[in-house]
């Protein structure tokens, strides 16, 4: 590895362009950005923009903010090139093919952001002192950031008339990210921290007064008990996710520095 971690940002859209941007004016000491990769030809983009193939020679870090189908088209290549793999759309590593996969990937690491939620660490922990006997996830978001188009006619309805909160989701962390792919990464995110997606069920309520996005994890483990509640304001140019997402990549490349202090 050179001195400093040399970054390529797969996506560059509204989290991966501030990740970019941040990255290449030196806001996380001790790593470089040394491409963007993305679909379409970004204007101006903050280092060179290329091919995966190509970013891939001069990379120690790819980081991915660019959807869960382009976390399953690109894993493999990057990992097997050594270099390791830092997911944003985290929802992709509980697809049951790439999950049964993921010990055997290497030798780059598959490492996942704690995104828009918090609380990870103490949950991993609680993992490892005798696990969990229930642990509940309930979303909040505004009704417009949860319409998609498989919704029937009239649940789509409900939700742009809707005023008061309406439960739009209940089950399990893989249903939770197949049906809300842009906007529940973060069930992964705690499914990945406990080890397990067995405790955990997820609720996703729509409510039209709702001026935040609130993530609340309630979990029962042998060790305690732990409540959770995050409300995040939505990013501006993409209301159904938070605006502290790039934020918290950020915050997940500067751990993997070398350069204290870092809170593990
Ligand atoms: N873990 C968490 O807490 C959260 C995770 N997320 C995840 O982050 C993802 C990105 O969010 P956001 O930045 O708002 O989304 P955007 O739609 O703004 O950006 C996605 C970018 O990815 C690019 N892209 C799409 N396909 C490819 C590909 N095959 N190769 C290279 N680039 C590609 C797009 O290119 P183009 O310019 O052509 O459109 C676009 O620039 C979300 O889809 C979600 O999965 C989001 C919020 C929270
Ligand atoms: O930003 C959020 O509120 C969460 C989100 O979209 C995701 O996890 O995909």
């Amino acid at each position: 590895m050179s001195e400093s971690l040399r970054v390529v940002i797969v996506g560059h859209g509204v989290i991966g362009s501030t990740v970019a941007a941040r990255v290449a004016t030196g806001e996380v000491v001790g790593a470089e950005l040394v491409a963007v990769v993305n679909r379409s030809p970004v204007a101006n983009p903050p280092a060179q923009q290329l091919d995966l193939p190509a970013a891939l020679k001069g990379a120690d870090l790819v980081v991915e903010c660019a959807g869960q189908p382009v976390v399953h088209e690109i894993v493999d290549q990057v990992v097997s090139a050594g270099v390791d793999l830092l997911v944003t759309s985290v929802g992709a590593l509980l697809d049951p093919e790439l999950s049964g996969r993921l010990p055997q990937l290497g030798p780059g690491r598959v490492l996942a952001t704690h995104g828009a939620v918090g609380g990870l660490d103490l949950l991993a922990a609680a993992s490892r002192g005798g696990g969990f006997e229930s642990v509940l996830m309930r979303t909040t978001k505004q009704p417009g950031a949860l319409i998609r188009q498989w919704m029937e006619p009239e649940q789509i309805e409900l939700l742009r008339t809707a005023t008061e909160p309406v439960l739009v989701f209940s089950g399990t962390p893989n249903e939770a990210v197949a049906l809300f792919p842009e906007s529940l990464n973060i069930v992964a995110g705690v499914a990945t921290a406990i080890g397990s997606v067995e405790p955990l069920r997820v609720e996703l309520y729509a409510d039209p007064a709702a001026t935040m996005s609130t993530h609340r994890i309630q979990a029962r483990a042998q060790l305690g008990e732990y409540l959770f509640e995050v409300r995040n304001f939505p990013s501006r140019d993409n209301p159904r996710s938070s605006a502290i997402t790039p934020f918290s990549v950020l915050h997940s490349i500067s751990g993997l520095t070398q350069h204290p202090p870092a809170v593990l």
